[in-house]
């Protein structure tokens, strides 16, 4: 998008990066549709430097892992809550009737998504209702969520530490809910000040479960349009340069709503039926990884980002505007 073609020459100059020259982006679990547009946006993302970035994630199966060493499954985020020993007795049964009438209406591949929409309201908003009415102690939250903090990505903590340092806003984006993603992400020590979830958080009425907060955040509304007009969107819609990050297809469209001049690259983790998903990845995502529970692709490209900028500023200051802090307060 808006990058324009650099001939040989250009491309020889000093400093334009060739993806041949980043190992992790030539393993054979590491596929590309088209890898001289990425190596474009790479170069755009380098040139631009840290203050034009911003990175939107999904969060299960994205910052947590598809697949563990010890092969434990990592419950989603509704999931976690949902395992909490203290919530009433029919309530998880009928949880479990919402997801079985709902979920095959979510995967059905004939049903056009405008049909889909009105269920996963319909599904979001009973789950909220059945949420209502009783006490709920969050630390029982924490502890099922410390379970889990080793089921991160490989190499989360340093990405994570590389964004703050370099001063680049994260959006935490799920459609799940939000509780359960800023408790293990807090008890993974990744919930920093760059760092905002928007997701489904619990609301309490009068020391009572009251559902979930407005606005809703469900499968196909998740991106950037329900943030317009906000103060999160303010502080960050100049930051058109954006690694998007998912394992659903969904996931890819996380950055709608933001300006079309961006430069967008997408990241897919496929993990679940590989052959017959392929093709649909490919044409979503910019970067499909296969099987791959680490976060060494965004590592790399921060890496690239972060050693121009060094030579750029070698003396620390890196000019960028003090929004952080602003960030995780700010409302949609
Ligand atoms: C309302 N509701 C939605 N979901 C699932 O939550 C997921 C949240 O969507 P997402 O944020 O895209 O999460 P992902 O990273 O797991 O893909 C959806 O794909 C739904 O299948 C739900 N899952 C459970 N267990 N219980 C619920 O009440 C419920
Ligand atoms: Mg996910």
């Amino acid at each position: 998008m808006g990058a324009t073609e650099l001939n040989a020459s250009q491309k020889d100059r000093v400093g334009y990066v060739r993806i041949q020259d980043i190992p992790v982006l030539n393993q054979d679990h590491c596929r590309m549709r088209d890898s001289q547009r990425v190596e474009r946006i790479i170069n755009e993302f380098v040139c631009g430097g840290p203050e034009r970035m911003q990175v939107v994630s999904d969060f299960d199966y994205t910052i947590t892992k598809q697949r563990t060493d010890d092969g434990v499954a990592v419950p989603s985020s509704f999931g976690i809550f949902n395992s909490c020993k203290s919530l009433p007795d029919n309530f998880k049964e009928e949880i479990d009737k919402l997801f079985h009438k709902y979920h095959p209406i979510e995967i059905d591949p004939h049903m056009p998504i405008s049909e889909k929409v009105q269920y996963m309201i319909e599904w979001w908003t009973q789950s909220g209702k059945l949420a209502t009415g009783f006490a709920f102690d969050l630390t029982e939250l924490d502890q099922m969520t410390s379970q889990f903090k080793h089921a991160l990505r490989d190499g989360t903590h340093e990405l994570f530490d590389a964004l703050l340092r370099l001063q680049i806003p994260v959006l935490v984006f799920s459609a799940g809910l939000g509780n359960s993603v800023v408790s293990l992400m807090e008890q993974a020590n990744i919930m920093q000040p760059n760092v905002k979830v928007v997701s489904n958080f619990l609301r309490y009425r009068d020391g009572l479960l009251d559902g979930f907060q407005e606005p809703m955040i469900h499968i196909f509304n998740k991106n950037e349009t329900v943030l317009e007009g906000g103060e999160y969107y303010e502080l960050v819609h100049t930051r058109d340069h954006i690694i998007v990050m998912g394992d659903s297809l969904g996931d890819a469209d996380m950055a709608a709503g933001v300006p079309s001049s961006s430069h967008i690259l997408k990241i897919g983790f496929l993990f679940h039926h590989v052959e017959a998903n392929m093709e649909k990845y490919m044409n979503a995502f910019d970067i499909v990884l296969v099987d791959d529970q680490t976060m060494s692709v965004p590592q790399a490209l921060l890496a690239l980002i972060d050693k121009r900028h060094q030579l750029r500023h070698p003396h620390g200051s890196n000019g960028t505007a003090p929004v952080q802090a602003q960030l995780q307060s700010a409302s949609l």
